[in-house]
Order: C-alpha cells, then sequence, then structure tokens
C-alpha cells in the first residue's frame, strides 16, 4: 500500500554534479501515489501490522493532505488572502519557484541530456473530488507534446497506465502506471515488470473486499488500478479517517504481500535530482522546489521548450554536447 502526499513535482538532475550539489539522477522508477488515497501495491516481503494509531497511518494521511481553505473554514479557522500569501511566500523560503529558479536550474542543464519525469494527478491536471474527471486541459497537454519532442518524457502515476494513457492520449511518452509496475515505451512497446497472476488475483480480491469494507463511510471511494488498489479519502469527513484507515489495515492483514507506503521517498535522500513540488498549499516535502499549480507546471514545461529551441537555434554544437551527460527532470510526488 501506498500513502502519499497531494500533489506532484518535476525534478532536474544532472549526473555531473551528483554530491555536489542537490542535482542528481533519478534512474528509475519510484513507487508513490497521490495523497488523500491509499494504493496498494505488492511487497516482496510480508510485514507486520499493528494498529494504524501506533504505525503512524493516521499521521502520515493527515500530514499529506494539508488543510484546504475549505477545511480551515469548517474548523472556523479563516485567512484573509493577505495572511494566505504571507504563509504561502515564507514557505517558498524553503521551496523557492522554479519557475524564478529557471535561468539557475537550465544552467546546470545546458549541454547535457534532460529526461522529464511527470505525475499526472495534480500536476498535469487539477485535483478533482472524482478521480474520473481528473482531465488535463489541450494546452497542457500541447505543452508535455513540446517538451516530448525535445527530450525524453515519462508519466509516473498510481493510477494503472491504461487509464494514464486514455486521460493523456500522447504517444510519443513513456508511460508508467500502477506505480511503475506497467510501463509503455514511445513506440507502443509494453513491458510489464514482475507481476504473477497470484499477485493480479490478488488485487482483485482486495478490491472487492474493500469495497465492501468502505461502503458505509461516507465519500470514501476505492479504485481498481490492475496492478495495485487506492483507497480515496479526499471526500471523507475527517472524523472518519480512523475507521477508513483501520478497514483498510484490517484488510492488509490477510494479504502480507501486499504494503502501504509514504510517498515522499523520491529522490532527496539519494540526491537523484532536482523535485519540483506542484501544491497551492505549504506541505513538508522531499523536493527541492516548488510549483503553485498545474498552470504554473505549464508554464514551466513551455519555458523549457523555448529554451530548447533557442539553444538549438543559436548553438548546433550544443547539439553534440548532449551526447556526453544526462541530467534530468522528474515529475513525482514528495
Ligand atoms: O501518481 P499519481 O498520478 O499522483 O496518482 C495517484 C492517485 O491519483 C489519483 O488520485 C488523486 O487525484 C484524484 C483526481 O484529482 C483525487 O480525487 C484524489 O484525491 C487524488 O488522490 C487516482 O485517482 C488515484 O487512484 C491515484 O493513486
Amino acid at each position: 500500500m501506498d500513502l502519499s502526499s497531494a500533489n506532484a513535482s518535476p525534478v532536474l538532475a544532472d549526473p555531473a554534479l551528483i554530491n555536489q550539489t542537490r542535482l542528481g539522477f533519478h534512474s528509475s522508477v519510484f513507487t508513490r501515489s497521490s495523497g488523500t488515497s491509499f494504493s496498494l501495491i505488492p511487497k516482496k516481503k510480508p510485514g507486520k501490522f499493528d494498529d494504524v494509531l501506533s504505525n503512524g497511518w493516521l499521521d502520515a494521511m493527515q500530514s499529506s493532505s494539508p488543510p484546504s481553505k475549505k477545511m480551515l473554514k469548517d474548523v472556523g479557522v479563516e485567512l484573509a488572502s493577505d495572511d494566505n500569501d504571507l504563509v504561502y511566500y515564507s514557505w517558498m523560503l524553503k521551496y523557492p519557484s522554479a519557475i524564478k529558479s529557471f535561468d539557475r536550474i537550465i544552467n546546470r542543464a545546458n549541454n547535457k541530456e534532460v529526461v522529464i519525469f511527470l505525475d499526472y494527478d495534480g500536476t498535469l491536471s487539477p485535483i478533482v473530488d472524482d478521480p474520473n474527471r481528473a482531465f488535463m486541459s489541450n494546452d497542457m497537454r500541447s505543452a508535455v507534446k513540446g517538451v516530448a519532442k525535445y527530450f525524453s518524457t515519462a508519466i509516473i502515476s498510481g493510477r494503472s497506465r491504461d487509464k494514464v494513457y486514455e486521460l493523456v492520449g500522447l504517444t510519443e511518452l513513456f508511460y508508467a502506471g500502477s506505480h511503475g509496475m506497467d510501463i509503455m515505451f514511445p513506440a507502443k512497446n509494453t513491458l510489464s515488470i514482475n507481476h504473477t497472476n497470484y499477485i493480479r488475483s490478488t488485487d482483485k480480491q482486495v478490491y472487492r473486499t474493500l469495497v465492501e469494507v468502505t461502503k458505509d463511510i461516507p465519500g470514501a471511494l476505492v479504485e481498481n488500478h490492475k496492478f495495485c488498489t487506492s483507497v480515496h479519502y479526499r471526500n471523507v469527513d475527517e472524523k472518519s479517517w480512523p475507521t477508513i484507515a483501520q478497514c483498510v489495515h484490517d484488510v492488509l492483514k490477510d494479504y502480507p504481500r501486499l504494503k502501504l507506503t509514504h510517498g515522499r521517498k523520491v529522490l532527496r535522500e539519494k540526491n537523484r535530482g532536482y523535485g519540483i513540488l506542484v501544491s497551492s498549499v505549504p506541505k513538508e516535502s522531499k523536493a527541492f522546489l516548488s510549483l503553485r499549480d498545474p498552470s504554473e507546471v505549464k508554464d514551466f514545461l513551455k519555458s523549457l521548450i523555448k529554451w530548447k529551441e533557442h539553444i538549438s537555434g543559436t548553438d548546433k554544437r550544443s547539439k553534440e554536447a548532449v551526447k556526453h551527460t544526462s541530467p534530468q527532470f522528474v515529475f513525482g510526488g514528495f
């Protein structure tokens, strides 16, 4: 199982600068999921489960779901927009805007191959209550198509690979669905990684069981992603979060090969890239930089396209130099 942060992030990595700066490789597909949902994924070894309070699940659920303005209002906290801005801008001292840091980033990426990893929910599409209605705009689609023209570009999602492909609809990308367990290459070669029928059938049983045990919790929603299962609590009253966590926890006891992990484990520890958190509310993250929402992600991608067009047009030597090193932009959850 996977329990993690709400939105997603881009990362830039530059192998030449590993251990000298915060830049680094992000070399493989990573396991993560978006906040306000659990995702069940297979694990290699069975683990132990205690109760949801002692093992920190509730803490993780709360910290991965920073209070929205509505939630704050519901508990009587109404921030003036100036106060909101003040809090956000103070937080940005720790997670500077990737747009404002663009020149610094591209200085490090210059003459190197850039690889882009994008999350879907909250990065390319706005977070909405109904997961089936999380659509990306045509303008965003064209920005992603644009970067894919110049840079290897992958989308990594907790959703099933088919679903993400259906939502994005671009053939020139790599797609990694089910947290990287189902990968499709741009040429439509498909590689499904290490999945036994046992896991597939287990997942179906888990899905059915979770639907059953959560059916009386208003707002709970269970999604089957073929190789993993998500339990959404975005629309569940926070008072019922212990109940939903306990339900998931109890189901997991019977499936020791499935696990729940927290999603903000990507990159920083191993110095594998520039994580760029996409969030309109301040929250702790493994990212180095931030973007406020999908609209800023789009602007950032468009800036990358302009930059690439500029260097391609003005300095042909850069095309040759690209062969020597390989930095990466990764958009994922932190
Ligand atoms: O890896 P991601 O692409 O971030 O996928 C993680 C989850 O994304 C979806 O849920 C999130 O977006 C929904 C639509 O905006 C929102 O309703 C939900 O609260 C978010 O958690 C997807 O539905 C999940 O199955 C994925 O695990």
